[in-house]
């Protein structure tokens, strides 16, 4: 298992990661989300020991990867997949690798195997294409056979088979009992390979739950009804009396109704009472990629001038308030979006129920706690129970094998 707890990292006046605590756990995949420069990379180098917290901690099993005996046997990371020495043949890569951890020789020719580069071994990685050098990365972080694995977006650059790979290579090992904790910025491909979330914006924790209650939280589940396109009259009439029964009725382009707010068979009963026909009602779940964009949209430090989420999301119809979704089953039966505030807010920062961070409900600013190494930049709600001040740091040992990674003052 992976925990962080108040994990904060500063590089001068910038503030990467601010008070973030979290658990990984075994057995699962965790999909790690957030916007470009959220801090995402930045954290997982904090788990590698590849940089130091200016506060908090993070460990690994309980230790901090600088103390974890034999780390490369129990610890594989893909962070960038360009970190290698271009001159090296892809197996003299692996082999050295394997050398300075005491991994046996035939092991790498098992990962070159499993990834898929076994027929371009000898050849030198320089001439590698993007996926090609991606899958190599993944060799390397699969080479001690490690309990925990962390990929920083690993599908980069593969081609869709190589996505389908990397999903079931995730999965399999997750299936195995292993910590597999894997960012990514393709909302469709995470829906499909994670189990649980953490989300962070502008360095914070925003959501750790799984993908379902993500979704049902944070979108706007709904029902799609169609009335017999030869009788435009039956849609309004429909519409109306959903609207007086208190659904919020958006109209689709191929004529059909998108409605929130009520449940299906009661969308039934009022269509039959109405005396209009239908010639479809069906329950819809929106997208992560929806989700994710409605909870982050506050949080996005680069945005294009040219802003494409507008026919993303749904408007969300003022007053809503949909119950609190139930850990591991979401809100079923409801067909409703998240509510403009407190209460059945997924995103309550930690220690702080019902509070709202930042964001399109934003909370007031509060000002920041002790031990949290130091005041708040976002200037967000503090959560008052927030984890002990961080320990000194120790002496930090010679950083892990180089070719996994980039150390911090290489960038
Ligand atoms: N060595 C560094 N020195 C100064 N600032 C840094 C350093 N490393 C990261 N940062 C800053 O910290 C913030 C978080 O960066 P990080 O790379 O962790 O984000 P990310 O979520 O991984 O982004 P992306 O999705 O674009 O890869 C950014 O503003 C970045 O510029």
């Amino acid at each position: 298992m992976i925990e962080a707890v108040g994990l904060t990292k500063r590089y001068g006046d910038k503030t990467a990661v601010y008070n973030l605590s979290f658990q990984v756990r075994p057995g699962t995949v965790t999909g790690f989300l957030g916007p470009n420069g959220s801090g995402k990379s930045t954290t997982m180098r904090m788990i590698l020991g590849l940089d130091n917290p200016t506060s908090g901690q993070v460990t690994i099993g309980g230790f901090p990867y600088r103390k974890l005996p034999n780390a490369p046997r129990q610890v594989g990371a893909l962070l960038d997949a360009k970190a290698v020495h271009g001159g090296r043949a892809a197996r003299n890569h692996l082999l050295c690798l394997a050398q300075l951890s005491g991994i046996p020789a035939r092991r790498v020719d098992e990962v070159l195997g499993v990834v898929g580069l076994q027929d371009v071994a000898g050849r030198r990685s320089k001439g590698f294409s993007l996926g090609m050098g991606q899958r190599l990365g993944i060799a390397a972080a699969l080479l001690g056979d490690p309990q925990v694995l962390l990929f920083d977006e690993p599908v980069n650059g593969l081609d869709p088979e190589g996505i389908l790979w990397v999903r079931n290579l995730m999965k399999s090992l997750a299936a195995e009992g292993r910590t597999v904790f894997v960012s990514s910025h393709l909302m469709s491909e995470m829906a499909l390979t994670a189990d649980h979330l953490i989300v962070i914006g502008r360095g914070q924790l925003l959501a750790d739950m799984s993908v379902r209650d993500f979704i049902s939280a944070n979108s706007a589940d709904f029902a799609r009804v169609r009335t017999p396109d030869t009788e435009p009259q039956q849609r309004e009439k429909l519409s109306s009396a959903l609207t007086e029964a208190g659904g919020h009725v958006l109209p689709e382009q191929d004529g059909g109704l998108r409605v929130t707010g009520l449940p299906l068979p009661r969308i039934s009963d009022i269509a039959h009472g109405s005396d209009v026909r239908l010639w479809e009602l069906s329950p819809h779940q929106a997208s992560l990629e929806e989700a994710y964009m409605r909870m982050t949209q506050g949080a996005v430090d680069y945005r294009s001038t040219i802003d494409q989420r507008a026919g993303l999301m749904q408007p969300l119809p003022p007053g809503y308030q949909p119950p609190i979704p139930v850990p591991g089953q979401g809100q079923p039966g409801w067909y409703a979006p998240p509510p403009p505030q407190p209460g059945g807010q997924p995103f309550v920062m930690p220690g702080q129920p019902g509070q709202v961070p930042a964001g399109p409900y934003g909370a007031p600013a509060a000002p920041a706690a002790p031990g949290a190494g130091g005041p708040n930049p976002y200037a967000r709600p503090a959560p008052e129970d927030r984890a002990p001040a961080a320990p000194a740091q120790p002496p930090a040992p010679a950083a892990p094998a180089a070719d996994l990674t980039k150390p911090e003052d290489a960038r």
